[in-house]
C-alpha cells in the first residue's frame, strides 16, 4: 500500500513537472506576430522572437533568481550585466520583459503605450478591490471606462496652481496643519522619541477627505484610527511581491494573509459608504456647480447610466487611499532630514526667509519660492525609487528588435534609471541639490507656461510643471551659511530643474499617475510647516530601516525625535 502511494504520488509529481516545463519551453519559444513596414512603407506581418534571458526551472521559472536578492529591482539591475538592459524572465509560468534604460521605458510607456495598457492578474489584486482589479484605478487593464474615471478625476485631483482648486487645496492644507501642530504639542515630550507615523497619516488622511469629500474626522475617531491604519497596510502590501503572485497554486498557503486584505478593504469601504457616500447621496443637486470630488463623482451617476454606484464607491476610496502615499513619503523625508540635520537646517532656512521668521504659516503659493524644500521631495522621490506598477501587453507588439507576446508582464525598471552613474552624479548620495540648477538670464523674468507641460515622446519626465519655480536664494555647492540664505529670495542664484527627462518618479504615458499634484502640494506643506516648528532629529539611526525601491514603510516603522524651534 505505502509503495503505490509513493509511486502515485511521484509519477503525479512528474507529470506536473514534465507539463510546467513543456508549457514553459513553449512559451519561450513563441514568436510574436507583428506588423512592420518594409521599405516601401507597406505592413507585413513578421514573426520575431523574444528577447534572451536565463533558462528557467519547471514550476517555478526564474523565481529561483529573483528569489536571491533583497529586492526584485536591485535583481533586475543585477541582471543586466549577463543580458543587457532588456532581457525576458519566466516567472511561475508568466512571459515577463524586463526594460532596464531609459531608452527602452520610453518605448514602451510612450511610442507602444497603447499595446501596454493591461496589469497583472495577480490575485492580491482582486482580493484586494472586492474581488475585481477592475474596480481599482491603478490596477485595472485601460478601457473606456477607465479613460472617463481618469478623465473625471484629473481636475480635481491635478488642481493646477492658477485654479480654485489649487486655492482649496491649499486652506485645506494650512487648517489641517494648525490641528496636526496642536496635537503634537499635546503630546510630543522633549527628548523623548515619539511615533510620528500614525498622526502624520491622520493628518494626511484629513486633508484628502476634506478636500474630496468636505469632511473631516477626529484624531480620536477610533473607526478613522482604523481605517487609516487599514490604508497603510494595504499602501504597504501593494508594494510587496509574493512568490503567491505567479504560483497561484500557493493559495492554500497564503489564507490568513488574504483574509486580512479582505478584511481590511472590506472594512475601509464601509466606512466610507456609512460616513461619506450615504450621507451625501442624500442631497445630491445636479443644478448645482460641484462642491467637491464626491459631488462630481455622484453626480456622474444621476447622468451617466454606464456609470455603476460600485464604480464611483471604489474611485473615492482610491483617492481617499492616496493620502498613504503622502503620508509614507513625508515620513522618509523626515527620516532623511533626521539622517542628515543639515538639510532639514537648509529647508528650514528657505521656511524663516518665506514667513519672516515665523509670522506665518506656509502655504501652497510659497511652493515657488522654495526650490530646496520641492528639491528634497524630488530627492526623496529619485532615491526610494517608488516601482512603476507592471504593465502588461494586451497584443503582439515589438520593443528593441525583440518580439512580445500578448500577455507578458514588463517590468519598468526606474530603480535603475534612479541610480545609475549614466543619468546622476553620486547616484548612493541622497543631495538634494541635485535638482536645483543656476538661475539662467532667460531665468529671471518668470515665465509662466500656458498649459500644462505634458509628457511627450522628446520631453519625457512624468512630472508636470506649470510654472517656473520663482528663484531662490541657494548655492550649489550647498554647505551654505544662514545668513546667506535670509537674504531676498528674489536675487537668488538657484532655481529648480524644470525638467529632467530621465527622471520619471510618476511614470509616463497614459497612465501616469493622476495623484502628482496632490503629492507634491500636500507633501510640501506637511514637510515645511513641521520644519518650521521642529527640529527632527533620531536617537538611534540604525532603527531607520528603508527599503530600496518602495516609498511605502511598515506600519510600525521608526520613533523619531521631535524639539520644539525656539
Ligand atoms: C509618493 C506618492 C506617489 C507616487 C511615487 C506615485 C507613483 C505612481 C506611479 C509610478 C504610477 C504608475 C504609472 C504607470 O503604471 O505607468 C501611479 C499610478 C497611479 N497613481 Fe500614483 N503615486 C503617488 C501618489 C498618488 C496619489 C496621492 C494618488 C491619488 C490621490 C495617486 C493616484 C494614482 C492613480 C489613480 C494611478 C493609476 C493611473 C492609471 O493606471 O491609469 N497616486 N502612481
Amino acid at each position: 500500500m505505502f509503495f503505490l502511494m509513493f509511486y502515485v504520488i511521484t509519477g503525479i509529481l512528474l507529470v506536473a513537472i514534465v507539463t510546467s516545463y513543456a508549457i514553459i519551453i513553449l512559451n519561450c519559444q513563441k514568436r510574436a506576430n507583428v506588423s512592420i513596414e518594409n521599405t516601401n512603407s507597406i505592413k507585413v506581418k513578421r514573426k520575431l522572437l523574444q528577447a534572451p534571458g536565463p533558462r528557467p526551472w519547471p514550476i517555478i521559472g526564474n523565481l529561483d533568481i529573483i528569489g536571491q536578492f533583497n529586492n526584485p529591482f536591485q535583481g533586475f539591475g543585477a541582471l543586466t550585466k549577463s543580458y543587457g538592459d532588456i532581457y525576458t524572465l519566466t516567472l511561475g509560468h508568466t512571459r515577463c520583459l524586463v526594460v532596464n534604460n531609459f531608452e527602452l521605458i520610453k518605448e514602451v510607456l510612450n511610442k507602444n503605450g497603447k499595446f501596454f495598457g493591461g496589469r497583472p492578474e495577480f490575485l492580491r489584486y482582486h482580493k484586494l478591490f472586492g474581488g475585481d482589479r477592475n474596480n481599482s484605478l491603478a490596477l485595472c487593464d485601460w478601457s473606456l471606462l477607465q479613460q472617463k474615471r481618469r478623465n473625471l478625476a484629473r481636475r480635481h485631483c491635478s488642481p493646477r496652481s492658477s485654479s480654485s482648486y489649487f486655492a482649496k487645496m491649499s486652506r485645506i492644507g494650512c487648517s489641517e496643519i494648525t490641528n496636526l501642530l496642536d496635537n503634537l504639542k499635546a503630546s510630543v515630550e522633549p527628548g523623548k522619541p515619539f511615533d510620528l507615523k500614525p498622526l502624520i497619516l491622520k493628518a494626511c488622511a484629513n486633508m484628502f477627505s476634506q478636500y474630496m469629500c468636505s469632511i473631516r474626522f477626529d484624531y480620536e475617531d477610533k473607526e478613522f484610527e482604523q481605517v487609516v491604519q487599514f490604508f497603510d497596510e494595504i499602501f504597504w502590501e501593494i508594494n510587496q511581491g509574493y512568490p503567491l503572485d505567479f504560483l497561484p497554486w500557493l493559495l492554500p498557503f497564503y489564507i490568513n494573509h488574504t483574509q486580512k486584505i479582505c478584511h481590511w478593504s472590506t472594512t475601509i469601504r464601509k466606512f466610507i459608504l456609512e460616513r461619506v457616500i450615504n450621507r451625501r447621496e442624500i442631497n445630491i443637486d445636479v443644478d448645482e456647480p460641484d462642491v467637491d470630488f464626491t459631488d462630481a463623482l455622484l453626480k456622474s451617476l444621476v447622468e451617466n447610466k454606464n456609470v455603476s454606484r460600485n464604480t464611483i464607491i471604489f474611485m473615492l476610496e482610491d483617492f481617499i487611499g492616496g493620502h498613504s502615499a503622502v503620508g509614507n513619503l513625508v515620513m522618509l523625508s523626515l527620516a532623511y532630514i533626521a539622517k542628515d540635520p543639515l538639510i532639514g537646517k537648509k529647508i528650514q532656512c528657505e521656511v524663516d526667509c518665506i514667513s519672516k521668521n515665523s509670522q506665518r504659516s506656509i502655504n501652497l503659493h510659497d511652493m515657488d519660492k522654495m526650490p530646496y524644500t520641492m528639491a528634497t521631495i524630488f530627492e526623496v522621490l529619485r532615491y526610494s525609487s517608488s516601482p512603476i506598477v507592471p504593465h502588461v501587453a494586451t497584443e503582439d507588439t515589438q520593443i528593441s528588435d525583440f518580439g512580445v507576446t500578448s500577455g507578458t508582464i514588463v517590468f519598468i525598471n526606474n530603480y535603475m534609471l534612479n541610480m545609475s552613474q549614466k543619468y546622476w552624479k553620486d547616484p548612493d548620495l541622497f543631495q538634494p541639490e541635485r535638482f536645483l540648477e543656476e538661475k539662467s538670464n532667460s531665468a529671471s523674468t518668470p515665465v509662466i507656461f500656458h498649459g500644462k507641460r505634458r509628457c511627450s515622446e522628446e520631453s519625457d519626465s512624468g512630472i508636470e510643471f506649470e510654472k517656473e519655480a520663482r528663484i531662490y536664494n541657494s548655492s550649489i555647492d550647498n554647505r551654505y551659511a544662514e545668513q546667506d540664505i535670509k537674504n531676498d529670495p528674489e536675487t537668488g542664484k538657484l532655481q529648480l530643474k524644470k525638467n529632467i527627462p530621465h527622471f520619471l518618479p510618476f511614470s509616463i504615458g497614459k497612465r501616469t499617475c493622476i495623484g502628482q499634484n496632490l503629492v507634491r502640494g500636500f507633501g510640501f506643506i506637511l514637510i515645511a510647516n513641521i520644519l518650521q516648528n521642529y527640529n527632527i532629529n533620531c536617537s538611534d539611526l540604525e532603527a531607520i530601516k528603508i527599503k530600496p525601491a518602495s516609498v511605502a514603510l511598515p506600519a510600525n516603522c521608526f520613533p523619531l525625535l521631535l524639539t520644539p524651534r525656539a
